[in-house]
């Protein structure tokens, strides 16, 4: 799914009211029901609802969700700061339409800043995408003011003060949302980790914005939702044998760090490879023969860390390098080696792109090759340098990628894929689970199969990205997210394609 800019979601009201025939207020009681449902479903009419509405549409929508909450029974106090002479049309429209017995307050002095009890509800419609400057003076006040009671915040839309598709100055005020419920389509902003304080757990709610007018726009920006996802999973003819499912070669492990090679096998099976073929140090020959069967093994000519190559390296089509591997000397050799010889798809990871890093020459060779990277954030620095915040991140990997002519794969809670077109997806499967040593390792194991067998660079990424995290999302009931382990997501991970093939059916 795409994700739109803020001046491409206000494009898409005004179609959406245009094409529909409707009032721009009817399509604000669509927001405002949309947001009510959501927040009913949540939370129970036994707590006070503070409602804080900026001059604009949010405010507005905020306006209609005190009329709506009030008919289903909570209690609303509800509050304007800004002039109203100044307000927008449909925040009128709903200002005469609040019932009698609701007034709306006024806040033009700090005096006015009701005391917020740490049970109470609040809900920010203070701004939304309609930001155009950092927020200072009163509202600022008002924003800290909410942000330090200990009540519950929920943000229409955007939590106000955070610009939607660019980076927020650091000296404006921001709402501090545990819940931000946007309407459509998720914000940019959502997904860059620097925002989760902002942000809380976002949601989105659809309100039947024109279908045509978001499949016309233009973006380079994703989402990955089920359904994208559905379209991606191949189906196995009966006469299927594995020669049709690719031969991969993990190049992985070393002294102390088989297991990373172990999780990257297993997981490499599990993600239906046809034939594996794991190159571990002389030291981990027994270990892989013993933990992944259906693996085939090479030793090393080193007996703790990888120094060479395998002698038909032509055979494989693909190769997924660096879990466990070290940064030895001699496997800096081999990775050098592979990128002057190799000509399949590589999938490289951890070790791999820390030796990478390190060499403006291996980099350079990078562009001759089909190549998915997979760092994690301190694998991403040391590969690219350090950005100056989450918005920068994104264009200087998108740029890498363009300039290297590869993949990469920026781990972490809501991982961003980045291609050689500038295009970039979010995934959104995943949890806080997966936090913990091998996850990683995992990915490595499910992206090479991928690519064995025969999906494109990026279907690999994004499809093996998101059943990496759905993975841990259906392991997440009966382990939770303290006891979760790498192992668990190769567990599930059968789990995973089952979901996905169920809807793809
Ligand atoms: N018909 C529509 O356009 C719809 C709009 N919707 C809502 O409307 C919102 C966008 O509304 P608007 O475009 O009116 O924008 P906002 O309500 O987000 O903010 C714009 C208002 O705030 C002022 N403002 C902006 N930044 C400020 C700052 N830093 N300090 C002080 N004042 C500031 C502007 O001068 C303007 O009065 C969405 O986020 C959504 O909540 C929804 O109701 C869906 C339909
Ligand atoms: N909080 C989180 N929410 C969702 N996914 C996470 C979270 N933390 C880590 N992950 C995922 O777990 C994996 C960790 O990879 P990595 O740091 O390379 O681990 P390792 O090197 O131990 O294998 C990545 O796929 C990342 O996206
Ligand atoms: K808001």
């Amino acid at each position: 799914m795409k994700i739109l800019s803020a001046d491409q979601t206000r494009a898409a009201d005004a179609f959406t009211i245009q094409e529909e025939n409707i009032a721009s207020f009817e399509l604000m009681e669509r927001a405002a029901s949309a947001f009510t449902a959501w927040f009913e479903n949540k939370f129970t009419p036994t707590q006070d609802v503070y409602i804080f509405c900026g001059p604009g549409n949010n405010g507005g929508d905020g306006l209609a969700i005190t009329r709506l909450l009030h008919q289903r029974c909570y209690t609303v106090q509800v509050y304007l700061a800004g002039d109203p002479a100044n307000a927008s049309e449909d925040f009128k429209y709903n200002h005469q339409k609040l019932p009698t017995e609701i007034a709306l307050r006024h806040v033009e002095h700090e005096s006015d800043f009701p005391a917020i009890p740490a049970a109470a509800l609040v809900i920010d419609a203070l701004f939304g995408t309609g930001l155009n400057r950092t927020v200072t003076g009163l509202y600022a006040s008002l924003i800290n003011h909410l942000n330090q009671s200990a009540a519950c915040i929920t943000a229409v839309d955007m939590p106000s003060g955070l610009y939607t598709d660019k980076q927020t100055p650091t000296e404006g005020a921001i709402i501090r949302a545990k819940y931000t419920v946007s309407f459509e389509l998720p914000k940019l902003a959502f997904f860059l980790p620097q925002h989760e304080a902002y942000v809380g757990q976002w949601h989105v709610v659809p309100i039947s914005l024109s279908p045509t007018f978001i499949s016309e726009a233009t973006t380079n920006l994703y989402f990955t939702t089920a359904a994208d996802i559905q379209h991606l999973l191949k189906s196995r003819p009966k006469f299927s044998h594995k020669g049709l499912y690719g031969h991969a070669l993990l190049l992985c492990g070393g002294f102390g760090k088989m297991g990373a090679a172990v999780l990257a096998a297993r997981a490499c099976m599990r993600a239906g490879v046809g034939l594996l073929t794991v190159h571990a140090p002389a030291i981990g020959y027994a270990i892989l023969q013993n933990s992944v069967p259906e693996a085939m093994a090479l030793s090393d000519k080193h007996k703790n860390h990888i120094a060479n190559l395998p002698s038909d390296i032509e055979k494989y089509n693909v190769i997924g390098v660096g879990p466990g591997m070290g940064t030895e000397r001699v496997t800096k050799t081999a990775i050098g080696q592979l990128l002057a010889t190799c000509k399949q798809p590589l999938v490289l990871d951890a070790d791999a792109i820390n030796i990478i890093a390190g060499s403006e020459k291996l980099k350079n060779q990078l562009r001759n090759h089909e190549v998915i990277l997979t760092p994690h954030p301190k694998e991403f620095e040391r590969l690219i340098g350090k950005s100056k915040n989450d918005y920068d991140r994104l264009q200087d990997m998108l740029e890498f990628c363009r300039e290297y002519s590869c993949y990469i794969v920026l781990k972490g809670s809501q991982t961003a894929i980045g291609t050689p077109e500038g295009n970039l997806y979010f995934n959104t499967t995943g949890n806080a689970g997966m936090a913990t040593g091998g996850t990683g390792d995992v990915l490595t194991g499910i992206i090479t199969a991928l690519v064995a067998q025969k999906y494109t660079l990026e279907e690999a990424c994004i499809l093996g990205v998101y059943l990496h995290g759905l993975a841990a999302d259906l392991a997440l009931p009966d382990v939770g997210k303290v006891s979760m382990i790498a192992s668990d997501l190769i567990d599930y991970l059968p789990k995973a394609f089952l979901q996905v093939a169920r809807t793809s059916a």
